[in-house]
């Protein structure tokens, strides 16, 4: 078991509403990732469904029931912190017994229990050490493992890897990836980080300013962003936006004016006509040094070789932002003329209200090497 839902639930401090109105269905056995800016209110979120903060008004219902009034302890969740929470004093037996303990259950089945999941997080030739004498992989690991014992419903994890290097985090976060697929068990994680987002998430919920932005699948989100901020967001580098003028709708898809050039969007036009004011989407990994349906002239300021890739920051003449990801060492130099070509099956369009035009090619297929002119 471990299903959750959310029904309009609200979260106020006196006159200031930070969760506005969520709903979300999350079935049993998921790996859920909130992501969203600072202060969208992602661990207040969170820290409702664990009954932490109270809720303003809404349903949080565990199992067909509804928990709103239950305290954590009764609710069937585990919550991992960033700051691990460990008791320095005791034992990683000791630590990851704790929650057994408080349950006054047997002797034998403490033991049999904390071997187990030390087995599971790789932590048994480690039971007898204190918490100070483990690094911050182990530490984190120790409070996973006292989240494990307590067979909850739901884990919930808040930022668990922050506190961790670079290298450290993406092994920890293929050892939670695989831990959801051992324990199937319902995990809802929350993260600044789009990476572990990506790369761990079932769905994502991009929350902005205490509303979901879009719910989707990792590649869903990537390729098929309902809206301007989740385009923005999921990506790195970010994706370039720039002005665009409406110059007809076809069954090939919106034509755009950018400056003299043309381009058509096979996007649907419904919402579209001659005229109209509309954002043009392109993904710094779309732009090549080939020809392609729209180029862009740019004099990049900043270049980052990163070896596998190339990126080129620039201000274009109209002041826009734009990068463009090369891939490999291209031949690209600062304050150097270059240009970048772009196929227009991997462009966006968005309305005036920031609203996705909905693109014509379903976003599964996508994630199938599409022919590009750009790059050839
Ligand atoms: N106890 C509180 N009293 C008043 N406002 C609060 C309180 N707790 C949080 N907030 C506000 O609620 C909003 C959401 O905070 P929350 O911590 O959920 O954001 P977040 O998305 O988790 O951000 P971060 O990634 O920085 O942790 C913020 O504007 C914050 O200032």
């Amino acid at each position: 078991m471990g299903q959750l839902y959310l029904n309009k639930v609200v979260k106020t401090y006196g006159h200031f509403e930070v969760i506005k109105g969520v709903s979300l269905d999350i079935p049993e056995g998921e790996f859920v990732v909130f992501v969203g800016p600072s202060g969208c209110g992602k661990s207040t979120l969170l820290r409702m469904i664990a009954g932490l903060d109270d809720t303003s008004a809404g349903d949080i219902v565990i199992d067909g029931e509804r928990v709103n009034d239950l305290p954590p302890v009764k609710r069937g969740i585990a919550m991992v912190f960033q700051s691990y929470a460990l008791y320095p004093h005791m034992s990683v037996f000791e630590n990851i017994a704790f929650p057994l303990r408080v349950e006054k259950r047997p002797e034998a089945e403490i033991r049999d229990k904390v071997e187990q999941v030390a087995r599971i997080l790789k932590l048994d030739q480690r039971l007898n050490q204190k918490p100070g004498q483990l690094s911050g992989g182990q530490r984190q690991r120790v409070a996973i493992g006292r989240a494990i014992v307590r067979e909850p419903k739901i884990f919930l994890f808040d930022e668990p890897l922050s506190n961790l290097d670079a290298a450290l985090r993406a092994d920890m976060r293929i050892e939670l990836t695989r831990l959801h697929r051992d324990l199937k068990a319902t995990m809802i994680y929350v993260t600044h980080d789009q990476v572990e987002a990506m790369t761990m998430a079932d769905r994502i919920v991009v929350l902005n300013g205490g509303h979901i932005a879009q719910v989707g699948m990792p590649l869903e989100l990537y390729h098929k962003p309902d809206n301007l901020f989740v385009a923005g967001f999921i990506g790195n580098p970010k994706m370039n936006f720039l002005p665009v003028l409406c110059k007809g709708v076809s069954d090939e898809g919106v034509t755009v004016a950018y400056g003299e050039q043309h381009i058509t969007v096979p996007v649907r036009g419904e919402v579209a006509h001659m005229g109209m004011e509309l954002t043009l989407g392109i993904r710094p990994e779309h732009c090549g040094l080939g020809r392609g349906d729209l180029t862009i002239h740019l004099s990049p300021g900043v270049i980052e070789r990163l070896g596998v890739n190339t990126i080129a920051y620039a201000t274009l003449a109209d002041g826009a932002a734009f990068s463009a990801l090369l891939t490999g060492s291209a031949p690209v130099q600062v304050d150097q003329p270059m240009s970048v070509a772009i196929a227009a099956d991997h462009c966006h369009l968005f309305d005036s209200q920031g609203k996705a035009l909905e693109r014509m090619m379903d976003w599964r297929d996508q994630i199938l090497p599409v022919a590009m002119t750009a790059a050839e």
